[in-house]
């Protein structure tokens, strides 16, 4: 049966727009533009987060080893996101499609007034019928001001535009339950909020020119899911992935959706950044919030707070031994919270509706 999702989001790695000697693979970028042409003709909408500015660059210029690192990156970004956009415009352009291109660094989701114009353009280049191709801004985004990596980038891009759906594009077929190399491996067909263990079958290691890994992509796929959106991980480089993907005809392996978050929860779930304060809670609350009723957060269940923070704020909830559960918006300040800490009776410190718990508390904990 085909999945009716009908604003979608697709994430392409580096390790599928690139052939093995890390030049761009422009066959294969051309297939999934005709892909997305096809697509596109079904009346959906398809925003692009695709990464390869750095592979790009390597085909234009060459570096020599005596630039530090990141002075390399920076040149080879800055010179190869001109071609990679070029090269999508042109082969859009053959089907009669315009794209654009939209760079953005992590501080854009943060600060409130970009976040808000970074949305509007969104709107107005999806009204206007436009493929937004989204990359992060390599040539600021330096080592702490940079997304752990495009999935992160494409995550946010999801719950900001309340998409249906996110397409991870890489270089395998899905979540193995073991090496992906090991031929006893299997894709992990589906993986719902519940599932435990994910991070046991999942390795350090990384395709070529990837700079997350699995592990982070299936951090960001839980946490996206559970705020409504589906998101799969498929192979790039299989034939025809996204109108098979979209036919339910190929192998990946697909999060599914929990019931569709508010907005508010959806901002939260990626503002861990902007936490002002910690609230440690005991074994009860922590049971009681992950049960499956709608429950507050009361002082009873505190047993410390860290840091000052006003009514309002983000703040981040911990278990005893530290551990991040989740985020809340504060009811009230760091002050009050101390005063009535493990007291009865008192006025919830995070109502239900301002609370976003990450799912799997355990696999949190090795982040
Ligand atoms: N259990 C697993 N299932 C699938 N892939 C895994 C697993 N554990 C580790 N990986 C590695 O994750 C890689 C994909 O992540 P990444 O390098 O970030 O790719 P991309 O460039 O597409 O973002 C795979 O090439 C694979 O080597
Ligand atoms: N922004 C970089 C890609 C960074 C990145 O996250 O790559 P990947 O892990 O392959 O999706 C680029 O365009 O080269």
């Amino acid at each position: 049966m085909a999945l009716a999702y009908k604003r979608i989001i697709i994430k392409i790695g580096s390790n599928v727009l690139t052939l093995d000697n890390g030049m761009p693979d422009l066959a294969r970028i051309g297939h999934l533009v005709e892909q997305i042409a096809e697509i596109k003709k079904q009346g959906k909408e398809v925003i692009l987060v695709s990464s390869g500015a750095v592979a790009s660059g390597r085909s234009l210029v060459q570096v020599s080893e005596k630039f530090d690192a990141v002075a390399s990156r920076q040149l080879l970004a800055a010179v190869g996101q001109v071609k990679l956009i070029n090269t999508y415009s042109e082969l859009f352009g053959r089907f009669g499609l315009v794209c654009a291109q939209v760079l953005v660094t992590k501080e854009d989701f943060r600060d409130r007034l970009h976040y808000l114009n970074m949305k509007n353009c969104f709107q107005i280049l999806l009204q206007h019928d436009i493929i937004p191709v989204i990359n992060e801004n390599d040539v600021i985004s330096i080592t702490e001001l940079m997304f752990t990596d495009n999935d992160e980038l494409a995550g946010l891009v999801a719950s900001m535009l309340n998409a249906d759906a996110l397409i991870i594009l890489s270089n395998v077929d899905g979540i193995y339950n073991g090496n992906p190399k090991d031929p006893g491996s299997e894709v992990i067909r589906e993986i719902d909020h519940a599932a435990t263990g994910l991070s046991s079958f999942i390795t350090t290691q990384r395709s070529q020119f990837g700079r997350g890994g699995m592990l982070t992509k299936s951090h960001m796929a839980r946490r996206v899911a559970q705020l409504g959106i589906a998101v799969h991980i498929a192979n790039g480089k299989t034939e025809n992935i996204l109108p098979r993907l979209l036919q339910e005809t190929v192998v990946n392996t697909r999060f599914l959706p929990s019931k569709a978050a508010s907005g508010k929860k959806k901002w939260l779930a990626h503002n861990e950044n902007n936490a002002k304060g910690a609230v440690h809670i005991n074994p009860g609350a922590r049971e009681a919030l992950f049960s499956s009723r709608a429950t507050s957060l009361l002082p009873v269940g505190v047993t410390g707070i860290n840091g000052e923070f006003l009514k309002g704020d983000v703040v981040k909830l911990l278990d005893e031994s530290g551990a991040l559960l989740g985020l809340g918006i504060a009811e009230y300040g760091s002050d009050k919270a101390m005063e009535h800490m493990g007291e009865k009776n008192q006025k919830p410190l995070v109502h239900y509706d301002y609370l976003f718990l990450y799912p799997e508390p355990t696999d949190n904990a090795v982040k």
